[in-house]
């Protein structure tokens, strides 16, 4: 009889009940078809029908994260919601192998092994952040990364993610579905800690908008709708649908939501790996329980692996987690199922106090930043507590059966191995139309970068209509038309960089969602000339017109038709240029430092094999 290899805490896919359920976005979608009016109306019918909670009121919790649903495997309580899925698996079932391989659009199981990252500053020191750590993550299961501040556990995400910062240096081993290999598009997401977001635009349009650059144009628009309405609901975003969401200045949708909203954008496409970087910072207690339980309740039902650092989880949220990496000082103090963490703090001389949340006492124990120094270290070098019980859990994960077991199973994934479907997303067609129109809508109702500009344009065309007033036909006029012509253009021109600040908070959307694989350069430039073309010729003509006609050359049309044209042409240029400069410099620069080409430099991040 064969007995799997796997730790007690493996998902259990099994041809009777399979990791993957069906999508509750394509089985909301069959009902959802008869629904063909437009976007707006059928969202909110959708969300009506639904009749969910409002506002910031988190809607209830999914079954699959039910904490009345007790079972036998990874811990009690809420945790027992995924148990059912966990011990479902019959030892003899080793067919589950060749089930994730043949199934559509497989899972992604990631394995890292002994990677470090060092940190290489302008002089050539270099400085060590993450020192030989090893650990895996599985379809259907949260991984939590958690450790003190500055312990590297954003560093590892981005490493796993392929994102590190150029000043980084990393080795060891990151297997996807056990060979080295990028991820394609709709197989990664990351969720940062910052939520870049376009502030102009209403939380529903901000969905709308990404539901139609990210799912494929082969998908019904019911579809879609239906997708977007589970994801908003999952979210708990009812309530803040047609709420702007705000920015510097103007204030919008709470801090709470902006980071349900960035999770949100991110998991419509259902990933098949999920990087969160801090999902439930700034989010209430019971919200972010909520929060973690609908990504769990994802992870589960998808087949989806999420890998998410995490600070400070309430006992609860900590029991919805399947595996934890617990860091300190860029080492492993721990690596398994979260449900055990406990035991081992105790079995090497640090029990959790009763009525102390477990992730609470993990993290006070091996928190050394704010140890006191005494008289005596400050003489002799004597390693604080904080110090000491680093040291002894490091060493004692090093010779435990957990970190055997860790190695085991990072062994049997990539003997796995298995493939990794790229998925499909909207054509670039529909790509650049959607982007030019939330360009556009976030365009003019940007008051400093529509109005504000526009107002400057027509009192700089006033005052040099008003300095060359009425200047005639003779001979000697030729000379102030030259000038008033030049100063007219001239101005105009170099003004288009008078939309760089609002521009340069649109790259960063456009970093974030390129790094996601959304869209790439080419159609970021286009779409973002194609929407600016409008404004750019009505700065053009409108002032043109007012300093043309105040200088007293009313009757010569033609002139003005081509003052204007030569205006409107150098105006687009200007901005037109600005935007590849900015879109691709910097990548471009990266590019020639890291070594990458420039075709991986304009494509889509993640689409890059
Ligand atoms: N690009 C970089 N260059 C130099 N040092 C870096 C760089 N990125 C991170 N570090 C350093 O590495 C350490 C770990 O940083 P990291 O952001 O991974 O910590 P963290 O555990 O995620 O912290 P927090 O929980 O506060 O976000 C920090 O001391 C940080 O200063």
């Amino acid at each position: 009889m064969a007995t799997s290899p796997l730790p007690r805490w493996a998902p259990t896919p099994s041809p009777s009940r399979p990791l993957w359920g069906p999508s509750s976005a394509a089985a909301a979608s069959g009902s959802s078809s008869r629904l063909l009016s437009p976007f707006r109306a059928m969202l909110e019918a959708l969300l009506r029908r639904r009749s969910a909670p409002t506002g910031e009121a988190p809607p209830p919790a999914p079954p699959a994260v039910d904490a009345e649903a007790a079972g036998a495997g990874v811990g009690g309580g809420i945790h027992a919601g995924f148990d059912g899925i966990i011990t479902d698996r019959h030892p003899e079932d080793d067919g589950w192998r060749e089930d994730i391989r043949r199934r559509d659009g497989g899972g992604v199981f990631i394995t890292w092994e002994d990677v470090w990252v060092t940190a290489v500053d302008g002089r050539g020191r270099t400085a060590a952040i993450l020192q030989g750590v090893s650990g895996s993550a599985r379809p259907g299961e949260v991984l939590a990364i958690m450790g003190p501040s500055g312990c590297g556990k954003t560093t590892l995400l981005d490493t796993l993610a392929g994102r590190l910062h150029t000043n980084l240096r990393s080795k060891g081993d990151i297997l996807i579905n056990g060979r080295r290999q990028k991820l394609a598009f709709g197989t990664s997401a990351y969720v940062t800690q910052e939520n870049v977001l376009m502030a102009t635009l209403t939380v529903r349009e901000a969905i709308y908008y990404s539901a139609q650059i990210q799912l494929p144009d082969t998908m019904p628009v019911a579809e879609k709708l239906a997708r977007a309405g589970d994801t908003i609901q999952e979210m708990g975003l009812t309530g803040a649908l047609d709420t702007r969401i705000g920015g510097r200045e103007a204030k919008g949708i709470s801090g709470g939501q902006r980071k349900r909203l960035s999770i949100c954008l991110e998991i419509l496409t259902r990933p098949r790996l999920l990087f969160l970087d801090e999902p439930t910072s700034g989010v209430d207690s019971a919200a972010s329980y909520h929060v973690m339980s609908r990504i769990a309740g994802l992870a589960a039902t998808e087949g989806m692996t999420i890998v998410a650092v995490v600070h400070q989880p309430c006992s609860e949220v900590f029991e919805l987690f399947h595996g934890l990496c617990l860091l300190a000082a860029g080492q492993t103090i721990y690596f398994g199922p979260a449900a055990n963490a406990a035991e081992f703090f105790t079995s090497n001389g640090y029990p959790c106090p009763p009525m102390r949340n477990p992730s609470d006492h993990f993290l006070r124990t091996i928190n050394r930043d704010f140890e006191l120094e005494s008289e005596e270290t400050r003489t002799v070098y004597k390693p604080s507590a904080a110090d000491e019980a680093i040291e002894t859990l490091v060493n004692a994960y090093k010779s435990s059966n957990t970190s055997e077991n860790a190695k085991k199973e990072m062994h049997d994934i990539n003997e796995m191995g298995g493939v990794m479907l790229r998925r499909n997303q909207a054509t670039f067609l529909t790509k650049v139309l959607v982007l030019t129109r939330r360009s556009f809508v976030n365009m003019y109702r940007d008051v400093g970068y529509y109005w504000l500009r526009l107002g400057i344009y027509i009192s700089i065309s006033l005052c040099l209509g008003t300095i060359f007033y009425n200047f005639g036909y003779g001979y000697d006029s030729i000379r102030s038309r030259s000038s008033m012509l030049m100063f007219t253009g001239g101005l105009l021109t170099l003004m288009a960089i008078g939309g760089f600040p609002s521009f340069v908070e649109e790259m960063k959307i456009f970093r974030r969602e390129r790094l996601n694989g959304h869209y790439g350069v080419s159609e970021f430039v286009i779409s973002n000339w194609l929407s600016a073309t409008p404004y750019l010729i009505l700065i053009a003509v409108v002032p043109g017109a007012i300093a043309y006609y105040l200088s007293g050359l009313k009757r010569r049309v033609d002139h003005f038709m081509y003052f204007t044209l030569v205006l409107c042409s150098c105006t687009m240029l200007v901005e037109g240029l600005m935007m590849i400069v900015a879109a691709i410099v910097p990548d471009f620069l990266m590019g020639v430092i890291t070594g990458a080409g420039i075709q991986e430099v304009c494509t889509p991040r993640i689409l890059q094999e």
